[in-house]
């Protein structure tokens, strides 16, 4: 279900707006506008669908608009047209009380220096959402502390944000965004500030907590592991403008523009890629007993495969022929193929791969990747799988696997 949906949306910053939206809607670029308005492309003509639940990451060098996005979800930027429907009410429609509620109560903000309150206690800085919604003191500590509790922050209550390290101080924020319940949570390169470890640590933390509240979170973020770690959906931009958005491995399969392929240009494939998603699906399943192995040879030869799935007669499946045992079977003259049949406990050890794991390029031809009932959906090859990680193309992997031999 979607929880937020972005439509035609601009934000120009400036004041000849109008101008710079004439000049916009006339193709001229964020460049051209500027020298001649001053005014500022920051986004320009956003469509999104964010939904409930996700963890949406919107990626983009420096200056490509993604702050200024994000801040059109609570409305700290004021489009300058378009809607931004959340749970299907057009925010930008709001009036200033509507719109202190919004932010107080649906949509929560987690920013990288933390933001917290010096003066006050851990306990006081998480609990002060509550309190500006004036809920009761001890049912705002009792909130309170239960999230201190859930970001592994319990016994702090007392202290203060700078006798916490800088991973801590950022649990508070997120701790302080999800006592006040938001069901959205907007995130500012929330981690970026944090050294190395402590920022890994934080993204298995959030996913954690994650599956665990469900929020909708969107993550504005430089870079592309933290990304394809959290993310569900990944946008990515450029001048204002989306390039390109979907899941992670459409991303990194089918990178729209040069720009996208410079982002994911150091990406190792193989530890993001899941099998099932570059798995080729079977193009025929064979139903013994009704074929030959003299016709099902053939049919191998043109669909150019050596291995193929057996269904029963009501449509079960049995297990997979292999290209050379049928070929052995024409030549010892028999016709049983139940006896080349390979069943399933063998072709999950020997050749087959979970849809949902990642690629293993050391595997034998082809790979079968099956899904949690063994089901297959597919097949890899091992030179689709070296050509997706070094980029080189199918010709010349099949080259450096021959020469290899
Ligand atoms: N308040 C503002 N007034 C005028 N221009 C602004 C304002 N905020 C941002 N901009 C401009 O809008 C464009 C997008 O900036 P934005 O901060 O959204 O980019 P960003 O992708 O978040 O960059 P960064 O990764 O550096 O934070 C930039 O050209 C920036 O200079």
């Amino acid at each position: 279900m979607s929880k937020i949906k972005v439509k035609d949306l601009y934000l120009i910053f400036g004041f000849a707006k109008n101008q710079a939206m004439k000049m916009l809607k006339k193709g001229k670029s964020k460049k051209e506008i500027h020298s001649k308005t001053k005014c500022t492309v920051a986004v320009n003509n956003a469509n999104l669908e964010i939904q409930e639940g996700e963890i949406f990451v919107i990626m983009g060098l420096s200056g490509s608009g993604k702050s200024s996005l994000l801040r059109c979800f609570n409305m700290l930027n004021t489009p300058t047209s378009g809607s931004i429907l959340v749970d299907g009410e057009d925010i930008t429609k709001m009036d200033r009380k509507q719109l202190l509620n919004l932010r107080r109560k649906k949509i929560g903000m987690v920013f990288q220096h933390f933001g917290l309150l010096p003066h006050k206690t851990i306990l006081d800085n998480v609990a002060f959402g509550l309190e500006i919604q004036n809920i009761p003191l001890q049912e705002r500590y009792a909130k309170a502390k239960e999230v201190l509790n859930l970001v592994g922050l319990n016994g702090y209550e007392n202290s203060y944000p700078d006798q916490l390290s800088g991973g801590m101080q950022q649990r508070v924020g997120i701790a302080r965004a999800i006592a006040a319940d938001s069901e959205v949570l907007l995130m500012d390169e929330a981690f970026s500030a944090l050294d190395p470890l402590i920022r890994t640590q934080m993204q298995d933390d959030l996913l954690e907590i994650q599956q665990k509240l469900k929020k909708t979170i969107i993550f504005i973020t430089h870079d592309l592991d933290e990304a394809l770690k959290l993310g569900n959906t990944i946008v990515i931009m450029k001048d204002g403008v989306i390039v390109q958005q979907g899941a992670p491995e459409d991303i990194l399969l089918n990178p729209a523009n040069d720009y996208v392929k410079d982002f994911i240009g150091n990406v190792d494939m193989s530890k993001v890629i899941t099998a099932s998603s570059i798995a080729e699906p079977f193009r025929v399943k064979i139903t013994i007993g009704k074929e030959g192995p003299a016709l099902i040879y053939r049919l191998m030869e043109r669909l150019n495969t050596r291995l193929l799935p057996v269904i029963s007669n009501d449509k079960e499946f049995l297990g997979y022929i292999r290209k050379k045992d049928v070929l052995n079977l024409i030549l010892s003259k028999s016709t049983d193929l139940n006896s080349i049949l390979i069943e399933i406990p063998r072709i999950r050890e020997d050749m087959s791969v979970s849809d949902t794991l990642p690629l293993f390029i050391n595997q034998n031809y082809p790979l079968t990747v099956v899904n949690e009932n063994n089901y297959p959906l597919g097949y890899i090859s091992y030179s689709d799988v070296v050509s997706l990680v070094t980029g080189y193309d199918e010709e010349e992997v099949k080259t450096i696997i021959e020469n290899a031999n």
